[in-house]
């Protein structure tokens, strides 16, 4: 499961399923010299996050093992599912049921690409005309 966990995390940095937060102030914050006003309207952009070279050497490389190396999920700047108190509450139940399916897809079916897939990468990694595949069971 520990692999498959980092499979699921490098997919979602990766493909930017979640491209931001929102959040409003509720008070006057000072960050970096700058005073952002009680009130204003904040968008978190995680997609900058999750491509950001200094967290995530080779950032564009599909690498499930940057997980595995060192505790990167527990560090600040890993928001895939939010942060604070408002964090996703469905953050492992979610995981668990990703976690499921790959393993029956993956050791009973075997797959194969039918045809020419559009795939767009930016904002977010997505098949406009969807992803059509041709799927066997072993
Ligand atoms: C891969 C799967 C999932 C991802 C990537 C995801 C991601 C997120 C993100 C980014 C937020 C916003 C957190 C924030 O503002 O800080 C959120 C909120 C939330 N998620 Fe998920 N989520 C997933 C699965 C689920 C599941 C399975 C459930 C329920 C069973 C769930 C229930 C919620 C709820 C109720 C909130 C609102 C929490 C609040 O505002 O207090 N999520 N999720």
């Amino acid at each position: 499961m520990t692999f498959t966990r980092a499979v699921i995390f490098e997919t979602l940095r990766l493909a930017t399923v979640v491209n931001g937060l929102m959040r409003k102030t509720t008070q006057d914050v000072e960050m970096n010299g700058h005073v952002i006003p009680k009130g204003w309207r904040i968008y978190v952009h995680t997609r900058e996050i999750n491509y950001d070279p200094f967290m995530y050497p080779d950032p564009t490389t599909f690498n499930p093992w940057r997980w595995l190396e060192k505790n990167t999920e527990s560090h600040p700047h890993f928001m895939m599912f939010g942060g604070g108190g408002r964090m996703c509450p469905g953050k492992e139940v979610g995981t668990v049921e990703i976690a499921t399916f790959l393993h029956y897809f993956v050791t009973r079916y075997r797959w194969e690409e039918e045809g020419r897939n559009a795939i767009l990468r930016f904002p977010r990694v997505v098949a406009p005309n969807g992803l059509h595949i041709r799927v066997q069971d072993y």
